[in-house]
């Protein structure tokens, strides 16, 4: 498809950050083009508008949980167009108030991530936005918070998916990603797995 060919174009990929091994998967270079980065939020908005909405009988999406950093620079947009509200899953001890923690592992080290308590209610439809998916770690942990909360993930939504490292496999709603990446940081054709975990 000719967006994703686009938003594709515009990744960069850095070796050995932030540790020996990673290839670090850089979005940001998306948001300096506005004509990609709105590309990037209409692929979104259509799989949404297309799929994610018909996983509840409500049609309704309450809330955009974005997590923490860059998941916040898509959320909000995301959410503002949905007519939802946003969430952030931020990491543990920045945010004020009551707030329910959760400490995870990701590719590379261990974190913790917090949600202020009564942000996403009991029987909330809510979906996860970040820029990508390595471990699942990170997204496990914010459908955690959202389970404690009350509030039901119907899908977890990516830029960039490293689907060779099973992280889909560890959440409890299927997951999609716009970009799937090898081991190297180069992109592939969609995996049967990214179909099958969206099902
Ligand atoms: O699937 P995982 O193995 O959990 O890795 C994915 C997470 O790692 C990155 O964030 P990072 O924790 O580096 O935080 P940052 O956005 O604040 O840099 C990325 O933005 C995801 O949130
Ligand atoms: N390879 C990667 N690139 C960018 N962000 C990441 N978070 C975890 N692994 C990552």
């Amino acid at each position: 498809m000719a967006d994703v060919a686009l938003i594709t174009s515009k990744l960069s990929v850095h070796s050995d950050f932030p540790k020996e091994g990673i290839n670090f998967m850089d979005f940001l270079p998306i948001l300096r083009d506005p004509f990609a980065f709105e590309t990037l939020i209409t692929h979104i908005m259509n799989h949404i508008l297309t799929t994610t909405l018909h996983m509840t009988q409500k049609k309704k999406i309450d809330v955009v949980v974005g997590l923490d950093a860059r998941g916040f620079l898509l959320g909000p947009i995301i959410a503002l167009r949905l007519g939802a509200a946003f969430v952030p899953v931020r990491k543990a001890g920045k945010l004020p108030g009551k707030t329910i923690t959760v400490v995870y592992e990701k590719e590379y080290g261990d974190d913790s991530f917090a949600i202020q308590e009564g942000s996403v209610s009991p029987g909330d439809n809510v979906v996860v936005i970040d820029d990508l998916i390595a471990t699942g770690g990170s997204a496990k942990a914010a459908g955690d918070l959202i389970k404690q909360a009350g509030g039901r993930t119907l899908e977890y939504i990516f830029v960039i998916g490293l689907a060779f490292l099973k992280g889909h496999d560890k959440l409890d709603a299927p997951s999609y990603w716009v970009i799937e990446a090898d081991p190297s940081g180069s992109p592939v054709d969609k995996k049967d797995s990214n179909l099958l975990s969206a099902i």
